[in-house]
């Protein structure tokens, strides 16, 4: 290529290259062009980018957004992509998304017009949210409706997000409800928080294998996300609500359905409930200025909500002081405005909306309602309603769904339909082996031959890498009794008194007490909470926060307590243990036992003894024999105590004189009331032997 200052003058054409004769000023472009094609290709920037941006530009924009130069060329990558996507859309070689939702009932009520929301869905990768206010300890079916359009719109590349109302919920949502709702203590709000945070967690990953599943390639721009409001809310000023969301109408706000029936049939509205709907608008903002979220979906009810929303995000972009920031912010186009929209209201066969309140919640937490019960209530479905089901409640083509009614009505006793259906909303919210062992179940307990074509199972292995929740295998039978728990009670004398890998044994998180330890040790489990400034912290009870777990003196394990009752643990990525805390006499009430309890194998051990000695089955002798076995066990598992809480008291110091110190061990009473019958039995059966023997002889010598 000849260098672009080499010119000649051309006839009346300006000047020209000298070598090649093209036109200067095309030459020199001809010439930058071939300079930015060979940067791109050494920095393997695709062809449709480069003519995007220049190399000077790509730099400063990466220092300005302080992200590698990779991620902003896979961005227009994304967005060249996205454009083509758009062009197919409209040469009806593609569908649009919306349209689907259309077509499958997804869409009650719209904020903003059909036309735009459906335009924006095709020329935008915009992005969604959710929100739910973890009133329960667990989401219920009515919360998946709203959801299900979030995950297709995050498998076909938009942005998906849940948000958990961890602050909200301390308000209370007053949507459609006449009686106030019950304020919730802090021991509740952080079971439900931690609850509801790993169900979504999980239902997100399982929405990640239904992708794979489904045929659904994923793509670097897809992004999905779980967020807490209270990550805002924490450190929000009212003052600057107030300043920039306050120019709302209140009249507005007043003509709601709730404020008016509430006013009227209620106890009136207060300050705080009044004030619920710009929380969440606010919520959307912070989603909108950080995430780029344009669209909020839920359920009917939450009409009113979004479009709440929607004016308080006006109300604070027209209230933004910097010009320049108003000016990007701004909404130059319908399509740069937020939108949402509505599910349908899930209702049941008497036509009441399922939900807490109404107490018919179906849980999607596995135990509150098992695999077995849930796939149960989809094959109890109404044959006139499993069509609407299948659109709504899972991800099959329309083609495969009109498949499987086809066969539904060729014989509808083996309700073809209603088993795909349930299938598919267990592999969705528990998991696909879960599903699979349901189905089984199902079959061995109500078909009378095959019904339901069973797919093939196709993610065991992708499950199991991306989750340490043990995944049961399809052959076991899931009931309540096997499935891992989550909950467990345990006595305060065990978390306040005893070591961390003790109470990391006794809340089933692992196998011993010297592997709690060793977890401890390396630091493989957590407990909710913060350790700041060289001090434990409990948890902030609307936001799950973990520390990994140090072995520490048991003193230190209470300092995390939340509201004096209840304590997250953790080990790995979800493998999650609510203990709640009660006391030693509740405990002993409930007839509770927990792994590692001493004296527990004893007490079993000790009542048998007794027995045995009563009914004259086991000799006393054997009964001596076998009490000192026991108490030498005992004084072994002691020492083992011991030993660990010395070595852990090694180079630390303890409060007092920097040494250890040994607490007396205590007994429960029921143990110690065996042990002395025992003795006393004992006792008894050597003086009546004595006086039998005394007997004898006396009789020997008379
Ligand atoms: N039956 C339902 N059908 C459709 N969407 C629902 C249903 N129940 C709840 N939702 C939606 O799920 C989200 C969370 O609902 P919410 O927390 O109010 O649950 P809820 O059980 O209805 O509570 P409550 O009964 O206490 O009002 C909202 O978007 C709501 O509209
Ligand atoms: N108000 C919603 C939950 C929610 C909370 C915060 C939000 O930002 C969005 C939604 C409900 O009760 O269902």
């Amino acid at each position: 290529m000849a260098s672009p200052m080499a010119l000649l003058v051309g006839r009346g054409r300006g000047p020209v290259c000298r070598s090649c004769r093209i036109a200067a000023i095309s030459h020199n472009y001809l010439a930058r062009e071939a300079q930015r094609r060979s940067f791109a290709i050494a920095k393997g920037i695709p062809k449709e980018v480069f003519k995007k941006i220049s190399p000077k530009r790509l730099e400063k924009q990466a220092q300005e957004r302080g992200v590698p130069q990779k991620t902003i060329v896979k961005e227009l990558e994304a967005q060249e992509a996205w454009n083509a996507r758009a062009k197919e859309i409209k040469l009806g070689k593609q569908y649009n998304l919306w349209d689907l939702f259309e077509e499958r009932g997804y869409v009650k009520d719209t904020a903003g017009t059909r036309a735009t929301i459906r335009e924006l869905m095709r020329t935008r990768r915009i992005g969604a949210y959710v929100g739910v206010d973890p009133t329960a300890p667990s989401m219920h079916i009515g919360h998946l409706l709203p959801l299900m359009p979030l995950f297709w719109m995050y498998m076909h590349g938009y942005k998906a997000f849940t948000l958990l109302g961890g602050s909200t919920v301390k308000i209370g949502d007053p949507t459609d409800r006449i009686k106030d709702r019950e304020p919730m203590d802090k021991a509740a709000i952080a079971m439900n928080v931690t609850k509801i945070h790993y169900q979504m967690k999980n239902i997100w990953l399982n929405v990640e294998i239904q992708a794979k599943r489904f045929g659904y390639q994923r793509e670097w721009a897809w992004r999905r996300g779980i967020v807490n409001n209270n990550a805002w809310w924490n450190k929000q000023p009212l003052l600057e609500v107030l300043k920039r969301a306050g120019s709302m109408r209140v009249a507005e706000m007043l003509s709601r359905d709730t404020v008016k029936r509430k006013m009227t049939e209620g106890n009136g509205v207060s300050f705080a409930e009044f004030t619920y709907p710009i929380m969440q608008g606010w919520d959307w903002w912070e989603l909108f200025r950080q995430l780029g979220i344009q669209m909020q979906i839920g359920g009917s009810d939450q009409y009113g909500n979004i479009v709440t929303g929607i004016d308080v995000i006006k109300a604070v972009v027209d209230s933004e002081p910097d010009p320049q920031e108003k000016k990007k912010l701004g909404f130059k186009t319908p399509l740069d405005e937020p939108v949402g929209f509505t599910v349908p209201l899930l209702t049941d066969s008497s036509g009441a909306k399922f939900g807490k309140s109404a107490g018919n919640a179906v849980w999607l937490d596995k135990h509150m309602t098992s695999s077995f019960d849930l796939y149960g209530y989809f094959v109890r479905r109404p044959d006139a309603d499993v069509e609407q089901l299948l659109k709504l409640f899972t991800f099959l083509p329309s083609s495969e769904i009109a498949g499987i009614m086809a066969q539904q009505a060729e014989d509808p006793s083996k309700r073809v339909a209603h088993h795909r259906l349930a299938y598919e909303v267990v592999s969705l919210v528990h998991s696909e082996q879960d599903a699979q062992a349901a189905q089984q179940q199902h079959q061995l307990m109500y078909s009378k031959g095959p019904g339901a074509v069973i797919p093939p199972p196709t993610t065991t292995a992708a499950a199991e890498a991306e989750t340490d929740v043990p995944v049961t295998p399809v052959s076991a039978k899931i009931t309540h009794q096997n499935a891992p728990k989550p909950n467990v009670k345990l006595p305060r004398s065990l978390i306040f008194g005893k070591s961390i890998g003790r109470i990391l044994y006794a809340a089933g998180l692992c196998e011993s007490s010297s592997a709690g330890h060793r977890l401890a040790t390396q630091q493989g489990a957590y407990i909710g909470g913060i350790y700041s400034e060289g001090a434990a912290v409990s948890m902030n009870e609307a936001q799950v926060t973990w520390t990994p777990v140090k072995l520490w003196f048991p003193q230190e394990t209470q300092r995390y307590l939340i509201d004096d009752r209840l304590l997250l643990l953790r080990r790995g990525k979800h493998n999650v243990r609510i203990v709640e805390v009660v006391s030693d006499e509740e405990y002993a009430r409930l007839g509770l036992k927990y792994p590692g309890q001493p004296n527990t194998g004893r007490l079993r051990a000790l009542r048998e003894m007794l027995q045995g000695l009563k009914s004259g089955k086991t000799k006393p002798e054997e009964v001596r024999r076998m009490m000192a076995e026991e108490e030498e066990k005992e004084r072994k598992e002691e020492e083992e105590e011991m030993r660990r809480l010395e070595m852990q008291s090694e180079g630390q110091n303890a409060p007092g004189d920097g040494g250890f110190i040994k607490f007396p061990k205590e007994k429960s009473p029921e143990l110690s009331t065996l042990e002395k019958q025992l003795k006393e039995l004992l006792d008894e059966t050597r003086t009546t032997a004595k006086a039998e023997d005394k007997a004898k002889k006396g009789e020997a010598s008379f």
